[in-house]
């Protein structure tokens, strides 16, 4: 298994390219056309949701794609089947990013599972999606290769307006794998904030690739 996705993105900013299904946006196309974009501003990876636009920018770059495939319908929804999980890797994602929170898999499948097909069907990486210190612990000791702290805020309460850097610091200081700082990440200051406190790499989506988001924020203004 190569480690040459994650050295080529430490201390680098990643952005994520996601159009939810039904905007305009969604889609290989537009996504492709995204995905250029960031990395011609000089994102050194990519995070890309579903197998059509994993493969579809696959076919364009050799930069490192994160890849995940959100499927709704139960509380796990990232990338939350073994059948998922080899459809992101079959469309070329070096690094498959899965929910890492422990909670129950709708296939029934566990966090093992996930890293064993990944590692050994694929020879490819996984990352965990995790939402407190204890998941992410408990991840790197089941095999995940990278923890991101992609679902702190979103599984209980009210979602926070800024990034868990706390979290971020919390990660880096107890494990030994790479802590990627992701969510809710608005400014170029938060994200040198986060490799501060010892992020290996930093996540940045809707704040670069959601048009609609940035201009609700805009609008905001004239009220
Ligand atoms: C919670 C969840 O489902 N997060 C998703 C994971 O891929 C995406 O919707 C986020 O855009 C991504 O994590 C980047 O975060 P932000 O867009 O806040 O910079």
């Amino acid at each position: 298994m190569s480690d040459d996705a994650l050295d080529a993105v430490r201390g680098q900013l990643i952005v994520s390219c996601q159009a939810a299904e039904g905007e305009p946006l969604r889609g290989p196309v537009h996504m492709s056309a995204m995905a250029l974009t960031v990395l011609a501003g000089g994102a050194s990876g990519l995070r890309l949701e579903g197998p059509d636009d994993v493969a579809a920018v696959r076919a364009l770059t050799t930069a490192p794609i994160i890849g995940l495939w959100k499927i709704t319908g139960a509380p796990v929804y990232i990338t939350p089947t073994l059948a998922a999980v080899r459809a992101v890797a079959e469309a070329g994602a070096d690094i498959v990013a899965v929910d890492g929170t422990g909670r129950e898999r709708p296939d029934g499948s566990t966090f093992a599972d996930v890293v064993d097909v990944v590692h050994r069907e694929y020879g490819r990486l996984v990352m965990a999606d995790v939402a407190t210190l204890e998941e992410g612990v408990a991840a790197a000791a089941a095999g995940a290769d990278v923890i991101s702290t992609t679902l702190s805020g979103y599984t209980g309460g009210p979602v926070p307006a800024g990034p868990d850097l706390d979290l971020v610091s919390q990660l880096a200081a107890a494990l030994e794998v790479p802590v990627v700082a992701e969510g809710r990440i608005g400014s170029p200051e938060e994200v040198a904030e986060a490799l501060r406190r010892g992020a290996w790499a930093v996540v940045v989506g809707g704040a670069i690739t959601r048009p609609a988001q940035i201009t609700a924020s805009f609008v905001a203004g004239t009220r």
